[in-house]
């Protein structure tokens, strides 16, 4: 196998050359100096590539490149460039517009505000990946007209937000994220008006899922977002308990799907 370090050197040249955002480094991290800013990616089991043709190399690291990117995007705003992706057996140039195409958080700013929209998406990803406690979270946000949301659901327990002060309610502040974090562990979902401020959490859903059709694999949790999405304009975003994934629904559908097995450090 080429050394890791080779390959930062060959990819922070090619990253100077094209002018490329950042580097993207799937390799194990270790001190490496570059003009670039250099993101890891971590909890990937590269070791499994090695038995593997390149085509099936490429297209897998092209799929985790493509995970990061969209990680990339909600957290940093990169909104276009290129960033360089180094994987211990590939250099792999990649256009954020790809990333941008498959998720764009400006689709739903006519209910909900580009900057709410990826601080929940945010959140999520961290709920998928960081779980609780060791063991796996789902949960779900449920955006938009909160005064409709409540019309539309009612309390599985006692509501943790009700009385809160405003500050402490506001998903878009990190701050909060820990307690929202702690919160996700109820039954129920949140509900989130469209300026980012958490009305309710623990909330069921009073939903009819008669016209909703979801792919195999969707319980409860998914088939109640979608159904209120096609009651009323508001957007769902779920974390699955299996899987990791986060999804936004939309017109009782699902929009979008974003898989969380890669994880960046800054
Ligand atoms: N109508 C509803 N309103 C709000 N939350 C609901 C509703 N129905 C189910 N849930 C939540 O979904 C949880 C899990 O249900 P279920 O396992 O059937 O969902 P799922 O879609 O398979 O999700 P996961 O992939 O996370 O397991 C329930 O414990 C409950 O918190």
């Amino acid at each position: 196998m080429v050394d890791n370090e080779l390959m930062m050197q060959h990819a922070s040249e090619i990253a100077g050359d094209i002018g490329a955002k950042a580097i993207v480094s799937f390799t194990e991290p270790f001190p490496f100096e570059s003009d670039k800013p250099v993101i890891w990616v971590e909890d990937l089991q590269l070791d499994i590539l090695r038995d593997l043709t390149m085509h099936d190399i490429l297209e897998i690291s092209q799929r985790h490149l493509h995970d990061a990117a969209i990680q990339i995007y909600l957290t940093k705003n990169f909104d276009e460039g290129l960033v360089v992706g180094v994987f211990p057996y590939a250099i792999l140039v990649y256009d954020i517009n790809e990333g941008r195409n498959f998720i764009n958080v400006r689709d739903y700013d006519d209910i909900v505000s580009r900057e709410v929209m990826s601080a929940v998406l945010r959140l999520a990803l961290d709920i998928a990946v960081e779980g609780r406690e060791g063991r796996h979270i789902g949960t779900a946000f449920i955006i938009g007209n909160s005064d409709e949301i409540m019309k539309n659901s009612h309390q599985a327990i006692i509501n943790p937000y009700k009385g809160q002060h405003p500050d402490d309610c506001d998903i878009k502040n990190r701050h909060n994220w820990e307690s929202i974090k702690e919160f996700s562990q109820l039954d129920g979902v949140f509900v989130v008006d469209p300026n980012g401020r958490i009305v309710a959490a623990g909330r069921y859903l009073n939903i009819n899922t008669g016209s909703i059709n979801l792919p195999g694999g969707m319980g409860g949790r998914h088939l109640a977002a979608a159904a209120i999405t096609l009651d009323i304009p508001v957007i769902g975003v779920t974390v699955s308990e299996s899987g990791g994934i986060v999804r936004i629904f939309r017109d009782g559908k699902c929009d979008q799907t974003i898989r969380s097995d890669v994880r960046v450090r800054w």
